[in-house]
Order: structure tokens, then C-alpha cells, then sequence
């Protein structure tokens, strides 16, 4: 059977959400970074670079910019970058395309279901119930592989609007060209020639997942999470949202919300590059909140070595000083463990409420 679609709860008009989607207190959002405008000036912000010299003939600009996307990675795990060269009216025509899909009746949506509890998670689709918490995350999605091109399989793309498959395919195109300046930079960083993580992470088999994730208006934000901490998988993962706020990053202890800056693109670094670097580079906390009045919806590329590649810390990262801190893992085994970890610290956590709660 499939999930309840969030987006039919949100038109139902119902004024307290279910409880599968209540958070425990100590996960809920604070009040403050609920308003719609209410993104704070103050305290860190995730950094910001501008990457419009990356192709120029000035190396020193290209160090430059080099030196402040490795900063950012180490630092914390996430940045915004802006004159990434990705077109806005790319982005525009990517935007009103995943929008369009989204606004079809949630019974059309439905022919593009996904099969989760089978494997199948290309389509549309809801976070099923864990067994053991049954909590629920306030959003739908849509999720499909991006590249590369020769694995992609067209009958899980939507077919509406008709201009879906063009624009994301271009997009798609555009972000792989990114993921190679991104790597090299982070190769010459790390002291590795500048081709070496994009060949560890399978060169012309590196996969890109998109993820549409769609977060409906909610009548009690305050309680629920859009997308629920986590560290993504990937190796790398470059997000665009609507505009409206609700990106949050963990840094120094505290929950940061991203600025919404018109044009930027955002990039994490997800486990695998923190594996292959040994840490040096950080896998960023990150959740998703939601909000009463406005939908919130954003696109998140997942950029993955293929999953029988071997991962684990570079052997010119390690040596007597810095001990490997990761064991090497197929991603395969590392997308199964990291699941089976998060299930069964949910399955500890609802133990002990229930413990509590007859004590
Ligand atoms: O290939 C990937 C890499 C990722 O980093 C992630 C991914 C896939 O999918 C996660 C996901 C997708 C669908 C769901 O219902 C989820 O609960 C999670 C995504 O969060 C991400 O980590
Ligand atoms: O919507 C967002 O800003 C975050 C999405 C996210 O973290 C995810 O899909 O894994």
C-alpha cells in the first residue's frame, strides 16, 4: 500500500498534524527560524564564494577560489556558491518544471508511485514508517537517477510537463561539469593529483541522483521536520530550493539556517568525499523545516560513486600521524550500514520512551 501523501494531509485542512510526524522535543525546530522572513543576520553563515574566476587564465584568482571552497569543506561542510554558470533561465525552466509535476492532482502523481519497501525508490514517493519509531518526515518527493545517461531509465522520468526531460537532462549536464571543478579542487587540496577522487568515485560511473523534495505547508511547523538530521551519502550534493528558508546546517552546537540568496547553488559534502579525505573535508548535519504558510521545495542532486566502489580514506591522507578513521566500504555496504545504524538508534530511542513513558 502506499504511504499517505503529505500533501493530501496539508489540503485536508487539518489543524494538528498526526503523530507519526511530531518530533521528540529535543529535535524540534526553535521558534525563531519558523518565520518566513525571520532567517537571522546575526551568528555564523554558510559560507559564501563566488566562483566566477574559476576559468580564468589568473591563477592566482583560481587558488584563490580554491582556497575558499576547501575552507568551506573543512570548515563546515556546505557552501553557496554564486556565478556557478549554471543559467538562470535553466534554473528557472528546471524549477517551473518540477513545480508543474508537483501540481498535478496527487492522483496523477500516483501513476509515477515509487515501491520503496521494494527497492524501488525511483518516482514519487513519502517516507514509509520505520517499524520501529513510525516517525514521518512532512514532505513527498520525487527521485530518479540523472547520469549516467546510458543507466537512466526514461519510464521513471515524468512526462509532464513535456519540457520535464529536456530541462533536467541540460541541468543535469551543467552539474556534472561542476562536480569535476569541484573534485579537482578538492584533489589539489588534499595534495592528490587533480583527477583522483572523480577516478575514485568511478569517473565516467559516477551516478547522480535527483531528489525533488516537496515540503507542503504544515499547521504546526514548530513540531515537525521536512527532511530529519542527517549527513548525506553522497560524495557530493548540490541543492536549489523555491526561496523560501528552511535549510538548516549543525555548526558549533547550533542549528543554522541557510540564507535564501537569489542565484546561488548549494553544494555539500557528503560522506564519501569525508572518507577519501580522511576527514579533512566534512560531511555536514543537516535538516529541513517547514513552514504554515508557504510550500517549500527544493532540488537536490546526489552526486555517488558507483555502488561496488571501494571507499575509504586516500593512502596519501594516512600516515603515522593520521591514522585512518574510516574502515574502507563498498557504498553499498556503507548505504546499508548507515540505514541499519538509523534504524535501530530509532528503534533504542522508542524503547526507552516506551520505558519512560510506563515508569
Ligand atoms: O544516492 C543518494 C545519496 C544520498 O546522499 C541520499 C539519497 C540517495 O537518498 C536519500 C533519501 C531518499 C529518499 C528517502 O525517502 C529518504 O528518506 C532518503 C537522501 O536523503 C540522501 O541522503
Ligand atoms: O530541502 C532541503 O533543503 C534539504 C534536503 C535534503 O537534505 C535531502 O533531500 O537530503
Amino acid at each position: 500500500m502506499a504511504p499517505a501523501r503529505v500533501e493530501s494531509l496539508a489540503l485536508s485542512g487539518l489543524a494538528a498534524i498526526p503523530p507519526e510526524y511530531v518530533r521528540p522535543v529535543e529535535e524540534r525546530p526553535t521558534e525563531c527560524v519558523l518565520k518566513v522572513k525571520g532567517v537571522e543576520d546575526e551568528g555564523p553563515q554558510i559560507p559564501v564564494v563566488d566562483i566566477a574566476g574559476w576559468d580564468s587564465a589568473d591563477e592566482e584568482i583560481k587558488k584563490e577560489i580554491g582556497r575558499q571552497v576547501a575552507k568551506a569543506s573543512r570548515e563546515w561542510g556546505v557552501m553557496q556558491l554564486l556565478n556557478h554558470g549554471i543559467s538562470e533561465i535553466l534554473i528557472e525552466r528546471l524549477q517551473a518544471a518540477g513545480k508543474a509535476f508537483f501540481d498535478l492532482p496527487v492522483e496523477e502523481k500516483e501513476k509515477y508511485a515509487n515501491d520503496h519497501a521494494a527497492g524501488k525508490i525511483a518516482g514519487y514517493g513519502s517516507k514509509l514508517a520505520n517499524n520501529a519509531s513510525g516517525q514521518l518526515e512532512w514532505e513527498d518527493y520525487y527521485f530518479h537517477l540523472l547520469w549516467p545517461e546510458q543507466r537512466r531509465d526514461m519510464t521513471t522520468w515524468p512526462k509532464h510537463p513535456q519540457e520535464y526531460i529536456e530541462v533536467t537532462d541540460a541541468y543535469g549536464r551543467e552539474i556534472r561539469k561542476l562536480v569535476t571543478k569541484i573534485l579537482a579542487t578538492l584533489s589539489s587540496d588534499l595534495g592528490v593529483e587533480e583527477e583522483r577522487l572523480e577516478r575514485v568515485l568511478g569517473g565516467e560511473n559516477l551516478e547522480m541522483q535527483l531528489k525533488i523534495n516537496y515540503y507542503p505547508r504544515c499547521p504546526q511547523p514548530e513540531l515537525a521536520l521536512g527532511v530529519e538530521a542527517h549527513t548525506d551519502i553522497s560524495a557530493l550534493t548540490f541543492l536549489l530550493h523555491n526561496m523560501v528558508p528552511g535549510l538548516q546546517l549543525f555548526y558549533e552546537g547550533k542549528w543554522v539556517t541557510a540564507k535564501c540568496i537569489p542565484g546561488a547553488l548549494i553544494v555539500h559534502i557528503g560522506d564519501q568525499v569525508e572518507i577519501l579525505s580522511n576527514g579533512k573535508f566534512t560531511s555536514g548535519l543537516h535538516r529541513g523545516l517547514v513552514n504554515k504558510e508557504k510550500v517549500r521545495i527544493s532540488w537536490a542532486v546526489f552526486c555517488d560513486p558507483p555502488k561496488d566502489a571501494l571507499i575509504g580514506p586516500m593512502k596519501e591522507v594516512v600516515d603515522e600521524s593520521n591514522p585512518p578513521l574510516f574502515p574502507a566500504k563498498t557504498f553499498k555496504e556503507h548505504t546499508d550500514h548507515k540505514l541499519f545504524k538509523k534504524a535501530q538508534a530509532q528503534a533504542e530511542a522508542q524503547a526507552a520512551k516506551k520505558l519512560d513513558q510506563s515508569t
